[in-house]
């Protein structure tokens, strides 16, 4: 099969699709991989160690995407690539469409067959593709919160620790799951107040035996949301219903009740966010405030620490990428349950529950466009 890897072009994201190491197991299998000129230069993979690897370095984006059979990259497409899609193309990414119908329409229009890593599930029903990227948004959610915190940043000028004879910082933590179990993991590290709000109480119950004590933990409701946010200097958004976009947990008037200068860092923003205030911005234009509360909803936080997060994705991404390519997808996606809700769009039919769903549109299960 021929594998294309482009250059991500979303604003200072600077991960890659496919590393080295990987694109040498490809060709060692058989298969041709396309790399854009720098595509994981900024990631520390520069071109050579691809060409080292068997890969052909390939000079403009329409190369790739041209050729190959299957596109591998990181994040949903930006309105630039639109042009490149085509009927019968593999999209291997990250997708999000739930909170894209623009995006969703154009797939759909020009047949692509596109596998969300979002909602990719493994045998123990976990989301084997997000989770790397989850733990380093959750851990990253606390250092860049703890940084907008600082006066200079617009923030109340709370240190997250406190010191002996000052109070640490309160941090609420909305979702329970991978973003908010690292998140809480940093905090309580560095010393804050941690309270953590979900749904699901036997999570409750699993965080609660984890973090021995340190971690508050609090039922997700509106008056225990309302007070929790309150109380807070540092709120982080993790929550998540596969594929669909973010239910608003936290209130525009929650958030005009919060302390002036207190920071929502709301990591759930590809997902349409699950803060009603929250909109997505850049690495360039990371945060804004509403009601004297600074938000901070970059969409691809992982993007500004490449290194770690190329390799943490592609190990998570690559065994995928190899029965991808080895089988082809329709068969791929026919031996494997779990990879097949990934599959959001196929050759002109929405494929996704949730997305659907979250659009009011019609959809069709993966394995009735798959038999
Ligand atoms: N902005 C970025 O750069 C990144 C964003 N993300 C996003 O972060 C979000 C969270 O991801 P994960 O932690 O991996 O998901 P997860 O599925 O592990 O956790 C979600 C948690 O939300 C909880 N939840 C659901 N409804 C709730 C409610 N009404 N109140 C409180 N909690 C509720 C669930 O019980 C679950 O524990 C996703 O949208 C994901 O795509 C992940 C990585 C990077
Ligand atoms: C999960 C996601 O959207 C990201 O890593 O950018």
């Amino acid at each position: 099969m021929i594998i294309g890897v482009p250059k991500e072009i979303k604003d200072h994201e600077a991960r890659v699709g496919v590393t080295p190491a990987g694109a040498k197991a490809l060709v060692e299998a058989g298969h041709v991989v396309l790399v854009e000129t720098h595509a994981g230069t900024q990631s520390g993979f520069p071109d050579h160690e691809y060409q080292d690897a068997g890969a052909e370095i390939v000079g403009e984006a329409g190369n790739v995407w041209a050729n190959a059979e299957t596109v591998v990259k990181v994040k949903e497409p930006v309105e630039k690539e639109y042009v490149f899609f085509r009927e019968g193309l593999v999209l291997f990414t990250y997708l999000h469409l739930a909170p894209l119908p623009e995006l969703t329409n154009r797939l759909l229009e020009k047949k692509v067959i596109g596998i969300a890593y979002e909602t990719v599930r493994d045998r123990a029903n976990t989301l084997p593709l997000l989770t790397p990227m989850s733990e380093v948004a959750g851990r990253m959610s606390v250092q860049v919160g703890a940084s907008y915190l600082e006066k200079e940043k617009g923030g109340r000028g709370i240190l997250l620790g406190g010191v002996p004879g000052v109070p640490p910082a309160n941090v609420c933590v909305i979702g329970g799951g991978i973003v908010g179990t690292n998140a809480a993991k940093i905090a309580v590290g560095m010393g804050a107040h941690v309270t953590l709000v979900d749904v699901n109480l036997n999570r409750l119950r699993e965080l609660d035996d984890l973090f021995l004590g340190r971690l508050h933990t609090l039922a997700s409701n509106s008056y225990n949301v309302g007070r929790a946010t309150r109380e807070a200097d540092l709120v982080i958004g993790g929550v998540l219903i596969p594929g669909a976009t973010a239910p608003k947990i936290v209130t525009h008037a929650m958030v005009s009740k919060m302390k002036k200068g207190a920071v929502i860092v709301d990591v759930a923003i590809d997902q349409g966010g699950c803060v009603e205030t929250a909109r997505p911005t850049s690495h360039s234009d990371p945060s804004y405030v509403v009601d004297g509360v600074v938000h901070y909803c970059v969409t691809n936080m992982p993007g500004a620490v490449p290194h770690t997060s190329t390799l943490a994705l592609t190990n998570a991404t690559f065994p995928y990428l190899m029965r991808i390519a080895n089988l082809g997808a329709t068969e791929a996606l026919k031996a494997d349950a779990g990879l097949a809700e990934g599959l959001n769009v196929w050759k002109g039919q929405l494929t996704h529950r949730g997305v659907a769903e979250s659009q009011g549109r019609e959809w069709v299960a993966p394995a009735s466009v798959l038999n």
